[in-house]
């Protein structure tokens, strides 16, 4: 529970239940994917503890974690202010025996702060799928030597020389040093992103240092979220309070809405906007959605006029999500008004995702973190938020959402479950620029009903993370019943991901391709061309805007 992101987001992090379980601590210098480590562990069942970067060494010492990951980073060791190990960090860790693993920017300050040297590529970094091959047995790799694998990178340094003690373990194929350990100490590195699922083995390699090198036993699982999340909003919320949720017919949502109803009961009120953005007919679906398998009930406002008045004349897609996000909360005071006694709490169903994109977490280590883009349930939040936010699965990612939600205490229902993630901005963060111009939204709508139609035809749906339409504010030239046309141009994009923090596009069959195509420019007049996205994330994100 966070009231606008008040508390640094590693703080609010600090999951106090853990307190009976052993801790991997996570230090976190900023990187995208700093919680997704957590994450991984966790899903391991080991319990995980997020610190910020610039904890001090008695602050890490009073939780006695039993194993340090170090995080990732934007900044370069070299910069001035790069993050650094608290002072008497090395002799703690070696007193006690805590094995330690940098992560990218983690193994980066490893090295450098041991006497070792890192070097900033100028035009060669590697981004996005790398291959690599272990080239010394090391027990990150469970011994194995000359095996070859597929993994994440996001690095623009590299590791120009080690310091002692240290051997590399494996390299990519630029020869860049891509792991490295020194086993006496303790020490490891990993310069890819093991915690990213693109990673073949990343999972495999977290694990052999947690089991294999920490020793680490797997006493942790997601009941305990559902437990400690119930017991806070029954010590937070009055006994009198009425409080209003935020429904969209989107999973994180409906897991939301579902764990604060069971404290709750009919103190809950949730509120469904059609806020001009949403798909073909979402409206009504979502709505009869809501009746038939949901059972809560729910308030649809028609908020479509004043949003589109709101988004006029702006192209620039952070203003576009800050109105919106404002706009989102204009609709939520509105119906507040019309309660006796207001509401002050509002139910978002925030994933960690969302925050960490949002906005560098305010504090001390502020520039760790770059933010990427407003979503607009948090950095797209008005300033002057009358709510006080109840965000349960403010901490998770999706897929420990969706295991959340299928926990028989929950009972979340299979359609919102399976659901492709559909944003809150909608349509607008995919007419590239000006919304109402023209008939971008409506020639958008057509085009992804046709689209998501023809994954279904083709049982995609459920093999796909997300797949949507986006209508680029260009003109193509084109030859239809031997007319010439000058029309728009519709992007298809399509990803793999299980948690969208990376992504790859997903491969269809040039069949699939075809049909859709097809489809597209016959079905909706306006089309002469379609094109496939084919960026993974990195470098792109997964929605345009
Ligand atoms: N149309 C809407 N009406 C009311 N609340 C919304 C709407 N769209 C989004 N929200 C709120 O914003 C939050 C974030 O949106 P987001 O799309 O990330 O989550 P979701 O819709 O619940 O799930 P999914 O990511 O699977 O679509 C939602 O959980 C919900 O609280
Ligand atoms: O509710 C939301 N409000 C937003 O402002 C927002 N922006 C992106 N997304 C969704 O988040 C996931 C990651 O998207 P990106 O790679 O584009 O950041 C994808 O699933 C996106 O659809 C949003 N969801
Ligand atoms: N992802 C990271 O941790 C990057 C580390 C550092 N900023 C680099 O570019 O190499
Ligand atoms: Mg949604």
């Amino acid at each position: 529970m966070a009231a606008n992101g008040s508390l640094h987001h590693a703080e609010r992090i600090d999951l106090q239940i853990h307190k009976q379980h052993s801790i991997c601590m996570v230090l976190d210098y900023g990187s995208q994917y700093t919680q997704l480590i957590a994450r991984r562990v966790r899903e391991n069942n080991v319990c995980s503890l997020l610190l910020p970067g610039d904890a001090t060494l008695e602050r890490i010492k009073k939780e006695r974690p039993q194993a340090i990951i170090l995080s990732g980073g934007p900044n370069s060791v070299h910069t001035a202010n790069a993050p650094q190990l608290p002072p008497g960090f090395y002799e703690y860790v070696q007193q006690e025996k805590i094995p330690v693993l940098g992560v990218c920017y983690g193994m980066q300050l490893l090295v450098h702060s041991l006497g070792g040297k890192v070097e900033t590529v100028e035009a060669d970094g590697e981004y996005g799928r790398t291959s690599i091959r272990t080239t010394q047995a090391s027990e990150l790799y469970q011994e194995e030597t000359d095996h070859a694998q597929s993994v994440w990178m996001s690095h623009g340094d590299k590791v120009a020389e080690l310091p002692e003690g240290f051997h590399p373990v494996a390299t990519s194929e630029k020869g860049t040093i891509v792991a490295i350990e020194n086993k006496q100490k303790l020490l490891y590195g990993l310069q890819y992103h093991p915690e990213v699922q693109h990673s073949e083995r990343g999972i495999a390699t977290l694990k052999r240092f947690l089991f294999g090198i920490a020793k680490m036993p797997a006493d942790w699982n997601i009941e305990n979220v559902l437990k400690e999340e119930m017991d806070k909003i029954s010590a937070t919320v009055g006994p009198e309070d009425h409080v209003i949720c935020a429904l969209s017919g989107g999973v994180d949502s409906a897991v939301a809405a579902l764990l604060v109803h069971k404290v709750l009961k009919e103190r809950l009120h949730c509120v469904f906007v059609d806020n001009g953005l949403l798909r073909y007919k979402e409206g009504e679906r979502v709505m009869d959605t809501f009746k038939n398998h949901l059972h809560l009930p729910v308030t649809k406002i028609d908020d479509s006029k004043r949003m589109l008045a709101r988004l006029k004349g702006l192209k620039d897609p952070e203003a576009k999500r800050k109105a919106i996000g404002a706009g989102f909360i204009e609709v939520f005071n509105d119906f507040a008004k019309g309660f006796e006694r207001k509401p002050r709490f509002l139910v978002q169903g925030t994933l960690y995702p969302d925050v960490i994109e949002s906005m560098p977490p305010p504090g001390k280590d502020q520039k760790h973190s770059h933010m990427i883009k407003s979503h607009h349930n948090v950095g797209g939040l008005p300033k002057d938020l009358q709510f006080t936010l109840i965000e349960p699965l403010r901490e998770l990612f999706k897929d420990e959402v969706r295991a959340l939600g299928r926990l028989p205490e929950l009972n979340v229902p299979e359609t919102f479950i399976t659901r492709h993630p559909f944003p809150g901005p909608g349509l607008a963060v995919r007419v590239l620029g000006d919304v109402t111009e023209g008939e971008a939204l409506d020639v958008l709508r057509q085009v992804d009903e046709i689209y998501i139609n023809t994954i279904r035809d083709f049982g995609l749906y459920d093999k796909i993370w997300q797949a949507f339409a986006v209508f680029l504010p260009v003109r193509s030239v084109g030859v239809q019943g031997d007319q010439r046309t000058h029309s728009s141009v519709v992007a298809l994009r399509a990803v793999t991901s299980s948690d969208g923090m990376t992504a790859d596009w997903y491969p269809f069959e040039p069949k699939f391709l075809q049909t859709v195509s097809s489809r597209i420019c016959n079905g909706v007049r306006s089309v002469n061309r379609v094109v496939y996205d084919i960026t993974s994330k990195p470098p792109g994100t997964i929605e345009w805007e």
